[in-house]
């Protein structure tokens, strides 16, 4: 199938599916947490929905129907259903009849070099990158937040690829989904715990290699006792830089990096961070907190786990996908 080299102008179609002139999506998932969060943002947006029979929605036949009418499929499921999902499309492609353009929010394909990277701010030529991408891989939330806070760092030749990076983080309860938002909701989970301390999280490959590390960062995630929200923070003693640097100078490179983004943007630091201010909004805010004297600084991100971590990112690479102006 040839998509062509998008963004696509609204209601214009290469494959012939054109529904009241605006794009059709399918977000596959749609009664998941994510896939709600999406589908509430689509209203935004002037594309034509199209939902599945919920009592069909794990049938891979009453799927693939859907998959072949929409121009765009959001896969808001597990690691395996997702793979199977993109596998349908594939088969589609093979076979030369319509297949639709993928947007997928597990962790299956976000290393896959096949994928283009939903991280529009992660670098000039990302956003056109996602633009004209067949398949785009929505970040993970913790990653979101790393590699915003590192990889600008790396590239400023101010923390070697190797360097020792340990990144301690905090989620909300609706990171694990709905197992873990009934768990806390019905039953009431933990107030604080720490978890992956199998040091294997399904997130560090994805941190390692859009941050530019060679080393594998330590990452030490955590949930808390209220729905939505998170910090990523990461500890820094600034002799151990690969440069000289005081705390402005961390700040002004991630400062110059985010200039334009309306999503992403460098705050002042004080000495406390609440984890859920961005509730309910698609923004991130990254600090460094720093004390010169010392020679110390830990660099912080907020955001909230299902905005910028999951849906609102979801929405900004849809509309990037579909050559619309990303809502507000
Ligand atoms: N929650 C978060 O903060 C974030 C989640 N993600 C990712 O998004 C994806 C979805 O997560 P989340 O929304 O939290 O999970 P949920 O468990 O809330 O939702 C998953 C949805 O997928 C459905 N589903 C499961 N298997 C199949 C299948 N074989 N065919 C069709 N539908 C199926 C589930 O239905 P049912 O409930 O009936 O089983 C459910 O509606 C995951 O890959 C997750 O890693 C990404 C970033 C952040
Ligand atoms: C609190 C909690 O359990 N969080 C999830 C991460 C959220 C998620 O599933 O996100 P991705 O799709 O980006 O991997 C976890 O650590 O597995």
């Amino acid at each position: 199938m040839d998509y062509g080299t998008g963004p696509y102008p609204l209601g214009v179609r290469e494959n012939g599916r054109i529904m009241d002139g605006q794009a059709t999506v399918f977000i596959d998932g749609e009664a998941g947490t994510t896939g709600l969060g999406i589908r509430q943002r689509l209203h935004a947006l002037p594309v034509a929905v199209r939902s599945i029979d919920p009592e069909r929605r794990k049938d891979a036949d009453a799927r693939r129907e859907m998959m072949e009418s929409a121009d765009l499929v959001v896969l808001c499921l597990p690691d395996a259903a997702s793979r199977e999902a993109a596998s349908m499309v594939a088969a589609m492609e093979a076979a030369g009849g319509p297949a639709p353009r993928l947007l997928d929010a597990s962790t299956a394909f976000r290393v896959d070099p096949d994928w283009a990277y939903g991280f529009p701010e992660m670098g000039a030529d990302q956003a056109a990158a996602i633009a004209t991408a067949r398949r785009v891989s929505n970040p993970g939330c913790y990653p979101t937040g790393a590699i915003a806070l590192l990889r600008p760092l790396v590239r400023a030749g101010l923390l070697a690829p190797d360097f020792p990076v340990t990144i301690n983080a905090v989620s909300g309860y609706s990171g694990g989904g709905r197992t873990m938002i009934e768990a806390h909701e019905r039953e009431g989970g933990p107030a604080f715990e720490l978890y992956g301390l199998g040091l294997d999280h399904k997130h560090v490959p994805e941190i390692t290699r859009y941050a530019g590390l060679s080393r594998t960062p330590l990452f030490v995630p955590s949930v808390g006792h209220f729905p939505q929200g998170m910090i990523v923070s990461i500890p820094l003693h600034l002799d151990m830089l690969a440069a000289p640097a005081t705390g402005a100078d961390l700040r002004a490179v991630l400062a110059d990096v985010y200039a334009g983004s309306d999503r992403v943007g460098v705050a002042e630091a004080g000495t406390t961070l609440d984890a859920d201010a961005l509730a309910g909004t698609d923004l991130m805010e990254l600090r460094v907190h720093a004390n010169d004297a010392r020679r110390q600084a830990v660099l912080t991100a907020r955001l909230d786990n299902l905005g910028k971590g999951a849906s609102g990112a979801a929405i900004q690479n849809i509309a990037l996908m579909l050559g619309l102006a990303s809502p507000a």
